[in-house]
């Protein structure tokens, strides 16, 4: 046993009304969410997200990375089918916690590339795992999942502990100038499945008047488009 379930109670959001569940991760006590929307019933065909935190693009959406839009679209995504479940894993900057990863994106500030910037701290580039995840799946009945991501890690560490990926929904969402980089080095360097379409297309139009973007407030839709906000 990974996990162990501690809490539940029912979360209304701005996506409608989900259930939400917090499982301790035995080994180091880490607090992994799920967010459960709808009739789980058989387990078979569920719309599912394994989302790795990053405080920096969740919480404070940076444009640095593309997990804030991936959260806000993988949400929506449930709430339109009205049944889903989204796990939040509780493996910050892949793993390295969040003081790394801002020593890495110090790092990316003289140069280096994500998986260089790693290193260079004395860290693998990816640090996850995500048998925890499938144990969650398992304790919710689920059995098979359409799952939202890019990472072929996922597909194929659900498969290994026995949740049946009966599809995945690519997820990209949120391109601009400021993640360009990121992106293309999860293709070049972590294998994920972007297409050539996917890095070549249309940016994000960023309305900032200046490079810090701190004089507008921004609103950020489902769909990772940036419109000014009143
Ligand atoms: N170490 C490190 N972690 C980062 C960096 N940028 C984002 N992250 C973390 O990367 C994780 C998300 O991983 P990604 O590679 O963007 O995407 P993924 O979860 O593998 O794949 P998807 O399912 O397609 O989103 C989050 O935990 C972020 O905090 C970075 O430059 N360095
Ligand atoms: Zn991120």
């Amino acid at each position: 046993m990974l996990v162990e379930k501690k809490a539940q109670a029912q979360l209304p959001t701005e996506y409608g009304i989900f259930e939400i569940m917090v499982f301790e991760e035995l080994a180091n006590g880490k607090e992994h969410v799920a967010m459960i929307m709808g009739y789980i019933g058989d387990g078979e065909k569920v719309l599912s997200r394994i989302h790795s935190e990053c405080l920096t693009g969740d919480v404070f959406h940076s444009l640095k990375c593309d997990c804030g839009f991936q959260l806000q679209t993988a949400l929506a995504n449930i709430a339109q089918e009205g049944r889903g479940v989204l796990i939040y894993h509780r493996a910050e900057g892949r793993g390295i916690g969040l003081t790394n990863k801002i020593k890495a994106y110090a790092l990316q500030d003289q140069g280096l590339d994500t998986v260089e910037a790693n290193e260079a701290l004395g860290f693998p580039p990816d640090m996850r795992d995500y048998n925890c995840c499938a144990e969650i799946f398992e304790i919710l009945g689920v059995k098979s999942i359409e799952l939202m991501t890019n990472n072929p890690e996922k597909l194929e560490t659900m498969r290994k502990d026995g949740i049946n990926v009966v599809a995945r929904r690519p997820l990209v969402v949120g391109k601009n100038k400021y993640n360009e980089d990121y992106l293309r080095i999860k293709t070049e360097k972590m294998d994920h499945l972007f297409t050539s379409a996917d890095l070549d297309g249309k940016n994000l139009a960023l309305s900032f008047d200046n490079e810090c973007g701190n004089d507008k407030h921004l609103h950020l839709d489902h769909q990772g488009e940036i419109k000014d906000k009143e």
